[in-house]
């Protein structure tokens, strides 16, 4: 675990006044000392160490020394030290040392594998980081947004996030949604000129963009006012804390350190009672009440976790998988659904022009200079649909036409349009967008001669005919239409979309992708179902998922979704498997609605529109290529677009979290016993049945053989299912396991006390011997759901096991041990404690087996498939 915020320093903030957006571009350059053409490369990196980096949240890492020691800030460590510092003072210095030396060792074990982990992650996660077009040294370079510093100045383009705070130099058609900021849904448009009257507020200031925001259409220059903490967003991030919300999985965690604790307070409590009532020497007893809890504490969980998790990341890293966030794998490990776009995921994502036809569906070349009109000057977001009309040859390329003003494209209206002016200053509106959207925006009709017939109800069938024969052919279409404006019109807004007149369509052709069949069905099997969300018509998507086989139960359309009540969506939902012209809220609903049922929900897309359902769900997936506002939203990238990294990514993380699993029903069961037996036999034993170093020694061996566990092969059935956290299911493995532990630890003692008389040391020894055996051993047996020889071990938990086993038989007969209060023990002993050990692994296996039986039975039948 890091410690967040464990060093504050602070760092300077610009010398500009709070209301920036006051000022001229030119005044905030001067005050900031940069012109407006960006800084040098030595400017920037003095003003990075002086302004700090850009990130708003800036959790930053305090040095890995000043880590290392705070992780002595444990109280059960400090206790232990404290104790053991005033036994030395009483003379005592041996076990001084020891404790020492063996807390030191643990603490340094787990921080080196932790700090290796995350440094791991740390770079694959700045592999994806979120880039920004900079002016440095006169050219435009591409820097990691986190390196922005006042003063530089960055290009923004539609579907960008702004990467920082800062006054706008240049703004073509920008518009910027800054919901985040002010929670207004509608974008704003942004210009580059000094705003007429001072504002208070940065919701009114349109000549600035800030950090956080993001971009519709449109493109700009901003230069950077401020970055990092000192933005608005910064601000809030403060404000709000900037802790990702816990997964289920990390709530489980956490509801299982707390059990452990309130367990082990008893216990402690217990044995100090026991020890203080029949007269023990005090600061002994509370030694080895202290070393006990230090015993019990799942002390390895944090590192275990962590260290788990990323092996999972770099495991995936290796399949062209990034995954930003870490919990995200647990939620990974237990998604049960996938809902996921369409393009380029079920499709190749080549989208090209197949033809262009007119009204009775004739090719029509008009129809495809128009489209190419439209695409051309289009400075918003561009879809692949656009890059398909530019890379077809435009059939009369206008030479002489100026653009005037654009209407850009939105998820909701799904058409844009550009305003244009030929040189006879002829101006006109060029449209295009889903035929439905603009047929009904539409009155007229061009006609191969270029007249226009008014559009009756007979030709409105006629055109819904043509768009259906291109529709059952799965090609996608977009309907192109124009509409005359008078001279001297210079600007447009949506409402100028009216009263169109009606050219054709432009057909496109995506072809299907063959492989993504199959590995639906595979994930299928593997009880995730999939469900394709997408702003595409519901005959065109029908078709492609039969052209692909996929069975495909139900179909809802957003308008049918937009009539639905919360309730009603919730069973539709459950029941239908396309839904098809959905607004970006319309799938965020959708996928709430599905969350709310109690699925696990992932959600794959790479648009502007699939940012807010990237949010709602539990994972969301966005690809490399994808616009800043989707990447960000993601916990996870693909540096492919498609389907079988997502296979390979779920079972990741269901492998991630079975090792975690392991980890937590090790600690339960035998190490939980084991402590309970130790505190059960201070009740009768006339001296401590372990001694305090000797019970550290102990627990550090055995967290040593532990430590292969994030690297373990997990059982091929652990990886059929999702993985839910089951409290029920880890506390009846402690209730049914511990108990069969302790069974045998009553039976060693009873062994060594009456079988071969032991006195104190060799008691302590013998029992020392006996129960790190049996520990290290049942993480061989545990580790798996069946037969242990059937799944062998990872190469590194096996080495890691038998090497505690060994240490730990070898230890007494050492002058090491020795040292520990050991004795060497006799064979005959050592063959009952082998004797002993040897049943004891046949009960535990058995008992394993039954409580993973009945967790197979009782569990409840998946909802689909
Ligand atoms: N550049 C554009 N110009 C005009 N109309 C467009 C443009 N881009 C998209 N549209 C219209 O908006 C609709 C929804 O867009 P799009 O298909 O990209 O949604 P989506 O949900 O991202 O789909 P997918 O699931 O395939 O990724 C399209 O079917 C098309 O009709
Ligand atoms: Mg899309």
């Amino acid at each position: 675990m890091g410690w967040p915020g464990w060093s504050k320093r602070s760092y300077e903030k610009p010398p500009l006044p709070e209301d920036f957006w006051n000022l001229t571009a030119e005044r905030a350059a001067g005050l900031l000392s940069a012109g407006l053409d960006g800084l040098s490369d030595a400017e920037a990196a003095s003003r990075a160490r002086r302004y700090g980096p850009n990130d708003a949240a800036q959790i930053r890492r305090a040095p890995l020394w000043l880590q290392y020691i705070a992780r002595f800030k444990n109280p059960l460590v400090l206790i232990l030290l404290a104790a053991s510092a005033v036994a030395a003072a009483t003379g005592e210095t041996t076990s001084f040392v020891i404790i020492a030396v063996v807390i030191i060792l643990s603490v340094t074990l787990d921080f080196v594998q932790e700090v290796r982990a995350e440094n791991a992650v740390d770079a694959l996660r700045k592999s994806v980081a979120i880039t920004a077009r900079t002016r440095r040294r006169g050219e435009w370079i591409e820097i990691p947004a986190a390196a922005l510093v006042p003063g530089d100045l960055v290009e923004i383009k539609a579907g960008d996030l702004i990467p920082a705070d800062g006054l706008l130099t240049e703004a073509r058609d920008l518009y910027i949604t800054q919901a985040i900021l002010t929670g207004e849904p509608y974008p704003a448009e942004k210009r580059a000129a000094p705003l007429p009257a001072p504002v208070t507020s940065p919701g009114g200031a349109d000549n600035a963009g800030f950090l956080g925001t993001s971009v519709v259409s449109g493109v700009g220059h901003l230069l950077v006012c401020r970055t990092g903490r000192a933005t608005m967003l910064g601000g809030l991030a403060k404000e709000l804390g900037n802790r990702a919300p816990a997964t289920a999985f990390e709530g489980g965690i956490r509801h299982f350190g707390l059990l452990i604790m309130r367990l082990t307070a008893l216990l402690v409590l217990f044995v100090l009672l026991v020890n203080g009532l029949l007269g023990r020497p005090l600061l002994e007893s509370f030694l080895f009440a202290v070393a006990l809890a230090v015993g019990l504490t799942p002390e390895l969980l944090p590192m275990v976790t962590t260290v788990t998790l990323s092996h999972g990341a770099l495991r995936l890293a290796r399949r062209r998988v990034i995954v930003k966030h870490l919990p995200a794998l647990h939620n990974l490990g237990a998604m049960d659904l996938l809902c996921t776009d369409k393009t380029g995921t079920l499709t190749e994502a080549q989208v090209r022009v197949e033809r262009a036809v007119d009204a009775d569906g004739n090719p029509s070349a008009r129809a495809l200079t128009l489209a190419w009109i439209n695409s051309h000057f289009c400075t918003g977001i561009r879809s692949p649909l656009d890059a398909a009309i530019l890379a077809s040859p435009c059939p009369s390329k206008p030479e002489d036409l100026v653009k005037l003003d654009e209407v850009p494209f939105d998820f909701e209206r799904r058409c844009m349009s550009i305003l244009a002016m030929a040189r006879g200053s002829e101006t006109t509106l060029f449209v295009k967008g889903a035929p439905e959207n603009v047929l009904r925006r539409c009155s007229a009709v061009e006609a191969g001669d270029g007249s226009a017939r008014p559009l009756d109800p007979a030709l409105r069938t006629r055109l819904g005919e043509t768009f259906d024969k291109l529709s059952a052919e799965g090609l996608r279409a977009l309907a192109v239409a124009y509409r005359p404006m008078p001279a001297g019109h210079r600007a447009v807004t949506a409402a100028d979309e009216t009263d169109l007149v009606f050219v054709g369509f432009v057909a496109f052709i995506d072809p299907p992708k063959q492989e993504a069949a199959a590995i639906i069905r595979e994930l299928a099997q593997a009880r995730v179902a999939v469900k394709v969300l997408t702003g595409d018509n519901e005959h065109v998507t029908r078709h492609l998922c039969e052209s692909l086989g996929l069975p495909m139960r139900g179909i809802l359309t957003g308008e049918e979704v937009a009539k639905l009540t919360d309730e009603a969506l919730f069973f539709r939902a459950a029941e239908t498997d396309l839904f098809c012209r959905l607004s970006p809220q319309q799938k965020t609903r959708v996928v709430l609605s599905l969350r709310r049922a109690g699925h696990v929900v992932g959600f794959l897309g790479d648009g502007i529109n699939d940012a807010p359902a990237l949010h709602a769900a539990d994972i969301g997936i966005s690809v490399d290529s994808a616009a800043d506002v989707a990447k960000e939203a993601a916990d996870l990238i693909l540096l492919e677009h498609d389907l079988e990294p997502v296979r390979a990514a779920v079972e990741e993380g269901r492998r991630s979290f079975e090792n975690i699993l392991k980890y937590i029903l090790m600690g339960t069961s035998s190490n939980f016993g084991n402590m309970f037996s130790m505190a059960g036999a201070t009740l009768f034993l006339p001296f401590l049945p372990m001694l305090p170093v000797q019970v550290l020694v102990n627990n550090l061996l055995y967290d040593f053989s532990e430590l292969g566990i994030p690297f373990d092969r997990v059982d091929p059935v652990a990886l059929t299912r999702p993985q839910r956290w089951d409290m029920r299911f880890v506390q009846r493995f402690m209730w049914v396991l511990g108990p069969v532990s302790s069974l045998f630890d009553f039976l060693t003692f009873f062994l060594l006390l009456h079988l071969f008389g032991a006195g104190e040391a060799l008691f302590q020894t013998g029992w020392f011997v006996e129960s790190m055996l049996t520990q290290t051993m049942v993480v061989l047996l545990i580790r798996t759901r069946g037969n242990p020889f059937a799944n062998p071990p990872d190469p590194v938990l096996a080495a890691t096991v038998f090497a505690a086993a060994a240490i730990a038989l070898a230890l007494p007969f050492t002058p090491l041990g020795g040292w520990l209060g050991m004795v060497a023990l006799p064979a005959p002993l050592l063959a009952a404690i082998a004797g002993l050990a040897a049943v004891y692994f046949l009960a535990v296996e058995t008992v394993k087996r039954f409580l993973w039986r009945r967790l197979a039975l009782s569990e409840p039948r998946p909802r689909r498939f």
